[in-house]
């Protein structure tokens, strides 16, 4: 455990978010994004279609959309990603949350009127929009590996982010004492060279070769966290329930340049 403790935000601002870019800040949590209603709603579609989803790097939890960190894994799924992208956005947003809204449209949306130059989805090298979001689901016994998502790919070649922020918006989480905590170490990785060297041969590290989380951070149903995607960070073994989020990425250029959203 670190001895510092963890420094957080509780609303989303462009001093937050500065905040986070910098390394003042290590999170923004704003509990309640989601109000209860868009998940009543959304939670039945969105399970059929964890269930008929295929992830290609782990058996520990389901995933709507090919991800960019698949996508940087094979040329079949980078492709997948070019092709799908659009289309899955539009699933998400118009089928899985027909009647209620995307969380991560909202998001997209409030980001796009508090940056100075504005937020939008990012483009991919073939020129198409890339994936806005996805969606996981870990059940009991599932967990990832710590990790960092690296700031650049090839599939988004027009951009060099500085930085790449983790957005999680928790639409069910596991009950009390039941896992699936974030759980953050006090490491910020910017040398990804060595962070390749180091890395398992599905994705991440070996949870055995690092010290315990300096914390964990147990969101509420609804919650909203953004966090450097460059401080290593991982998610508890669930024992009970199921815990179902949606996540993207901001990429990150400077404060002249809009924010650019992918997942
Ligand atoms: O689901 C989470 O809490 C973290 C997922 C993650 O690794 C990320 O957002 O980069
Ligand atoms: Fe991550």
């Amino acid at each position: 455990m670190s001895e510092r403790q963890l420094r957080a935000a509780a609303d989303l601002s462009y001093d937050a978010l500065t905040g986070l870019i910098k390394g003042d800040l290590d999170l923004i949590w704003c509990r309640g994004y989601s109000p209860p209603g868009v998940y009543e709603a959304a939670g039945p579609r969105i399970e059929t279609a964890c269930d008929a989803s295929t992830y290609t790097l782990t058996p520990d939890f389901q995933c709507v959309g090919v991800s960019i960190g698949e996508a940087n894994e094979s040329l079949e799924k980078a492709e997948q990603y070019v092709a799908e992208g659009a289309a899955t956005t539009r699933f998400i947003r118009e089928s899985l949350f027909a009647g209620v809204g995307s969380p991560v449209d909202r998001l997209l949306s409030q980001l796009d009127a508090l940056w100075p130059t504005g937020a939008e989805v990012a483009l991919t090298r073939a020129g198409g929009p890339a994936l806005l979001n996805v969606i996981r689901r870990w059940r009991s016994g599932g967990q990832a590996n710590p990790h960092i998502d690296q700031r650049n790919s090839d599939i988004l070649g027009g951009y060099a982010f500085t930085r790449r922020l983790g957005v999680n918006v928790y639409l069910e989480v596991p009950p009390e004492n039941g896992g699936g905590e974030l759980e953050l170490w006090d490491t910020v990785v910017d040398d990804e060279l060595e962070y390749l060297e180091q890395r398992r041969h599905d994705y991440g590290l070996d949870r055995e070769r690092l010290a315990a989380p300096d914390w964990t951070v147990r969101p509420g149903n609804g919650d909203l966290l953004i966090f450097d995607a460059s401080r290593v960070h991982g998610v508890r073994r669930l024992t009970k329930g199921q815990r179902v989020a949606m996540a993207c990425f901001l990429g990150v250029r400077g404060a002249d340049d809009s924010l650019a959203l992918f997942a």
